[in-house]
């Protein structure tokens, strides 16, 4: 497995493959820019040579350009998003970056990249179980992404092996031509020897399971009859699920209204819609009238769970973009407070409120420290949506996978430590607060929450639905989640 570098770290460096987010850190991956192989669909596919240049050193090859509908192209630039990945960079951020470079790519372009950069993160383990094998030593970033980039594409559709083939040694043609003798003899290495390389994925773990082996151990040891199928489903294309607005739509109205646009749907326990086929949202009718939003059918069942009534003081207190605290607002009359610590995040969840015509106040401030934005009235209800390892949502944000490190959920669970401390002094006795994580990981549920009774006399655990505590572990209907909820002794 490639080794990954500080999480967060950013690329210093200003090639055509950084987005202006990756700038201004330190990257530690072995970084060689590739040109960007944009050009017009009228250019010609080589630079011409300038006049006289017979009679001159020979300069380095000129890139070679690609058309940019090309799988080819898809595949430089997927490289470059998991490259920025392996440096440390956030998958999201390097995406939105390399959008704001790209604003006329067609629809095509950026399908085509987002698939192949997450598809190939969501793989994680299965092209390195392949390449180690047939290489002894991988090539520099982006390249070795070129190959793990095909490998993920050959497995999930043979049937065009040698179209895949042919674009990736196109692709590194452009960007490396020395190189495109090596990607072509291990790719077609990979095509020829079909049965032997499903052997040796089947043969490793980590390829198998598609989750680094310390991801898989802990979930293992939790999770004994469980475990297989979450990380199956936790590697899975994610699903998509509607929640429908009840201030301006019924269920039953919104499946209608789907099922006339042809877009079918299951409505789940807690009324969400989980969608058949995963679509656009621009697609799905009643969404900028705010009937309908998109958000995990798991996540839906934390309005349900925190049970807030009209005139009741809320506190939703890590709220960016603003999913349950809207959901909060649909089912009640409250008097809501959206805290979140990002600016920029916050800035989501009134945009939210406004497309779904609801009103909260939104707040910008840290948890951890009540006394710079708390007014000194306790809340009757809290939800702690906390910051997590997010192990529970790693089929929507693979680099996930690639960028946590074991110690890191000891990292999360202190911090949560803390912004739990912290909220529990601005709840009124005989108040509820709804504990949540996207985390599948014991220390930041059970174990958080066995450790913060122990620090807390007068915490009462409430049962959910008939549990101590509610862990959702991924499946194809929902992602991972974690609820617990407490009540201050009076
Ligand atoms: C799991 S997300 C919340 C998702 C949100 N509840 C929803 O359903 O849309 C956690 C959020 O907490 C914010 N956050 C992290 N640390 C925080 C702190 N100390 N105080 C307030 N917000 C914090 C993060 O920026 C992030 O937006």
């Amino acid at each position: 497995m490639a080794r990954f570098t500080a999480r967060n770290s950013r690329c210093p460096t200003t090639c055509a493959n950084c987005s202006p987010d990756l700038r201004g850190g330190r990257c530690r991956a072995r970084h060689r820019p590739i040109p960007d192989v944009t050009h017009p669909p009228s250019s010609p596919r080589r630079a011409a040579r300038p006049q006289g240049a017979a009679n001159r050193r020979p300069s380095p090859p000129a890139p070679v350009v690609l058309p940019e509908t090309g799988l080819a192209y898809a595949i430089a630039r997927a490289a470059a998003l998991i490259e920025a990945v392996i440096g440390g960079a956030n998958l999201t951020e390097a995406w939105e970056g390399m959008l704001r470079e790209h604003p006329h790519w067609p629809d095509a372009t950026r399908g085509a990249v987002r698939d192949l950069a997450w598809g190939t993160l969501r793989d994680y383990g299965r092209a390195e179980a392949v390449l180690s094998r047939l290489m002894q030593k991988p090539l520099d970033e982006p390249y070795q992404s070129f190959l793990r980039i095909a490998l993920h594409r050959l497995e999930r559709c043979p049937e065009q092996a040698h179209t895949i083939v042919d674009q990736a040694v196109e692709a590194v043609a452009a960007a490396a031509p020395g190189l495109k003798g090596v990607v072509n003899g291990v790719l077609r290495n990979v095509v020829r020897q079909g049965e032997q390389v499903a052997r040796w994925r089947e043969a490793d773990a980590v390829a198998r399971h598609r989750h680094p082996q310390w991801w898989i151990d802990r979930l293992r040891a939790a999770w004994p009859a469980e475990w297989e199928d979450a990380l199956a489903a936790g590697s899975q294309h994610p699903p998509m699920a509607l929640r429908v607005n009840q201030r301006r739509a019924t269920v039953e109205e919104v499946i209608a209204e789907l099922d006339a646009a042809g877009i079918a749907v299951r409505r789940l326990s807690n009324d969400a819609l989980l969608l058949t086929d995963p679509l656009p949202v621009a697609r799905l009718p009643g969404f900028a009238e705010g009937r309908v939003s998109v958000q995990d059918a798991g996540a839906q069942w934390a309005a349900r769970w925190l049970e807030a009534c009209a005139g009741e003081r809320v506190l939703d207190a890590c709220a960016a973009p603003g999913g349950k605290a809207a959901h909060i607002l649909e089912g009640a009359d409250a008097a809501l407070t959206a805290l979140e610590i990002d600016p920029r995040r916050a800035r989501r969840i009134e945009g939210n409120f406004a497309r779904l015509g609801l009103h909260g106040t939104v707040r910008v401030g840290d948890a951890r420290h009540p006394e710079r934005w708390w007014d000194g009235r306790p809340f009757d209800r809290i939800l702690a949506d906390v910051p997590c390892s997010a192990s529970g949502v790693a089929r929507r944000h693979p680099d996930i996978k690639w960028l946590r490190r074991r110690e890191d959920i000891a990292h999360f669970a202190a911090q949560q430590a803390g912004i739990l401390d912290a909220l529990w002094q601005t709840l009124a006795p005989g108040g509820t607060m709804l504990y949540v994580t996207c985390s599948v990981f014991d220390e930041e549920n059970r174990g958080q929450m066995a450790r913060f009774r122990e620090r807390h006399a007068d915490v009462l655990r409430l049962p959910i639905d008939g549990r101590l505590e509610q862990q959702l572990l991924p499946t194809p209907e929902h992602d991972g989640f974690y609820y617990a909820l407490l009540r201050k002794r009076v």
